[in-house]
């Protein structure tokens, strides 16, 4: 079987994320929700590629001869034991990841992303990963882990105020930059998650660049082009200084390809 073609699957904590990969030049890019255990059971054995590709869900038939390998790289243990039926699966582990001073219990989307950004743009680097958490991840010249933070990512926090006050509404994202000062329930909680969380971006930024001026600070995540966008709006200098980078995740697993077929 060839390994010129190949699918990365990064299993997040709200949706699947996939990408296909002609060595090392990725095709395209998209999320699906959970696959049923069935479906991926049934991967194995589907008759061409066609029939796999309409079941992972794949814009359009994927361009292969037979069932790719997929490179695989997950936060979710229960979800790793049910890719492990299918043949042709290599998980990436924290251990194959170039980075110094990890801690063992560092979330592997962190590690490969921060990979994909070093690999890019050099290190020291610094990602923000605005996913289901929202996360800081960055590393020093050598390669070194300086270290992160994690928090609820947006619509988490939306998400737990709904559910866990009994007066408040369940919010939906804003589209456009909510007022600060909110005169209705709904806005008041779009005006207080999402203005703290850009001060808080801010500070975590500024204070990478303070000892790091020379950093590249990159933005992945669900959430990414909605910050960015927010950015532009409330901090627009700091936001020329970040880069958009919504495949950061599958760079740094393509760069783990390479190192085992390059
Ligand atoms: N279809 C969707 N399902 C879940 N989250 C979505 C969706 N579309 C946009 N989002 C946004 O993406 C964020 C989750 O980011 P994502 O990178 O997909 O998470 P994870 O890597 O944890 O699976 C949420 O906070 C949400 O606002
Ligand atoms: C922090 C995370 C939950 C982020 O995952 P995500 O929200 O993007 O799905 C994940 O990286 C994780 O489970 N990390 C383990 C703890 C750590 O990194 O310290
Ligand atoms: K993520």
């Amino acid at each position: 079987m060839s390994e010129s073609h190949w699918l990365a699957l990064m299993i997040g904590n709200s949706r699947l994320h996939w990408a296909w990969f002609v060595e090392e030049a990725l095709q395209f890019a998209w999320d699906t929700e959970y696959l049923p255990v069935s479906v991926v059971q049934n991967l194995a054995s589907c008759q061409n590629i066609a029939d796999f590709s309409r079941e992972i869900l794949a814009p359009g038939t994927i361009n292969m001869r037979s069932l790719p390998p997929i490179y695989l790289a997950s936060v979710i243990p229960q979800a790793t034991t049910i890719w492990q039926t299918y043949p042709n699966i290599h998980e990436i582990t924290l251990d194959q990841v170039p980075l110094q001073g990890v801690y063992a219990t560092l979330g592997i989307d962190r590690a490969l992303a921060l990979w994909g950004a070093g690999a890019i743009w050099s290190f020291p680097a610094l990602v923000i990963d605005a996913g289901t958490a929202l996360t800081f991840t960055g590393a020093k010249c050598d390669r070194t882990l300086v270290g992160g933070a994690i928090l609820p990512g947006v619509r988490l926090q939306l998400q737990s105020l709904g559910e866990r006050t009994a007066a408040l509404p369940l919010v939906d994202t804003p589209e456009s930059f909510p007022s600060r000062w909110a005169l209705n329930t709904p806005e008041s909680i779009l005006s207080g998650v999402i203005y703290t969380l850009m001060a808080g971006i801010k500070d975590f930024v500024d204070a990478w660049w303070q000892e790091f001026p020379e950093s590249c600070v990159a933005m992945t995540g669900g959430d990414r082009a909605l910050l960015l966008n927010y950015f532009q709006v409330q901090y627009p200098n700091i936001a020329t200084k970040i880069t958009s980078a919504p495949h950061l995740i599958f760079q740094g697993m393509c760069c783990y390809w390479a190192s085992r077929w390059k």
